[in-house]
């Protein structure tokens, strides 16, 4: 019996038009796969009537004071809201399914409310409803305590309920659906020319996630890496790209992050590119940028002037040939540190 997790996150399930490619890759994936588990986020970004920021909002904006396990109560609402619009249409079109909370899933966690600990995964109910041929939708970045409680595994956390789901259905494959092609050299939305990777390895993944790459979760990185799960990979829900398999080794991997808001650039280097690094420092440096911090695998970057968003995409195509075109391909050996 082969199993697949899809998760689907919060831009996915935003509108209802987005949600119909939704119940496509489903339905795509049903023809492969026996057992499918969909992993759903809360609906949008902020604004949106039922975004995780959204509902925080509503008790933020009211009350002076608040606890955590009441934050995580309206936080887990988000996730639960898609999870019954996503298995109630898919039931209309004729597919059975359920929806659980991450709880009904059995995800225990400790009392950590809004960034909880989990310790066990029961997987019983969901086995039983694979067993009546259902599609089980489980509302991401949830649990529960041994006490009924409901917590959170802390924001972004969707994508830690696939990748634990995964290694414990022991999953054929995790796949992470966004709106981008997969984990690219860059955020496509600040450099239009990234470029998708086919792969990456767990270290410079787990790298790269907390140095910039939005798009995946660290902590699901770490879980994957922890229990040496291969089956992960991040695509498109609204493309036929296969996207990148994160996996324990990889050819291609430097990543480019840049944090607006602290006008801060990071170059991720995997081991085997720490050869490019002097010759990454040099490009930096030709696009007014000045290397600030210390780091193995990281070069982090300010500028000191010139224009930011020339400079960006420069560096940005310094990057990408490192990994990709002549350097590689011409053996062209480059002098490390
Ligand atoms: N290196 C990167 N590769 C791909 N996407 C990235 C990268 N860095 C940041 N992103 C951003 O991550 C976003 C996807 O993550 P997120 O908004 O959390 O999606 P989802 O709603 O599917 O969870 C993309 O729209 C993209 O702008
Ligand atoms: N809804 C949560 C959890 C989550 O994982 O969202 P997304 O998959 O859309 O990044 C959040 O906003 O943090």
């Amino acid at each position: 019996m082969s199993t697949a997790v899809l998760k689907f996150g919060g831009t996915s399930v935003a509108t209802s038009d987005r949600r119909e490619q939704v119940y496509d890759k489903i339905e795509e994936n049903r023809k492969i796969h026996d057992n499918i588990v969909v992993v759903v986020s809360a609906q949008g970004r902020e604004g949106s009537p039922y975004a995780t920021d959204t509902l925080l909002n509503l008790v933020k904006s009211e009350c002076m004071s608040y606890s955590e396990r009441e934050l995580d109560m309206i936080y887990s609402c988000g996730e639960v809201i898609s999870s019954s619009i996503i298995a109630s249409n898919l039931i209309d079109r004729g597919i059975d399914a359920v929806s659980l909370t991450g709880g009904q899933a059995g995800i225990i966690t400790d009392r950590n409310f809004g960034d909880a600990n989990v310790y066990d995964v029961d997987t019983r109910n969901i086995m039983r409803h694979f067993n009546k041929g259902r599609v089980v939708v489980v509302a991401g970045s949830q649990g529960r305590t041994i006490d009924d409680e409901i917590t959170t595994l802390g924001r972004g956390g969707s994508d830690t309920t696939a990748v634990l789901l995964g290694i414990h259905l022991n999953a054929d494959e995790t796949i992470i659906y966004t709106d981008v092609e997969g984990i690219m050299t860059a955020d496509p939305r600040l450099v239009e020319e990234s470029k998708v990777m086919k792969s990456v390895g767990f270290d410079f993944c787990l790298n790269y996630a907390e140095n910039g790459a939005k798009v995946i979760h660290d902590k699901a990185v770490r879980l994957a890496m922890k229990n040496d799960y291969e089956n992960v990979c991040i695509r498109s829900t609204f493309s036929e790209s296969k996207g990148t398999r994160i996996q324990r080794n990889s050819a291609e991997n430097l990543g480019f992050g840049y944090d607006s808001a602290r006008e801060r650039g990071r170059i991720v280097i995997g081991d085997s590119e720490l050869k490019y690094k002097k010759l990454l420092r040099d490009i930096i440096a030709k696009n007014d940028g000045i290397q600030v911090g210390r780091h193995d695998n990281i070069i982090e970057f300010e500028f000191y002037g010139g224009e930011r968003t020339k400079n960006i995409e420069a560096i940005h195509d310094g990057l990408v040939k490192c990994i990709f075109t002549e350097e590689r391909k011409n053996g062209r050996s480059v002098k490390s540190d």
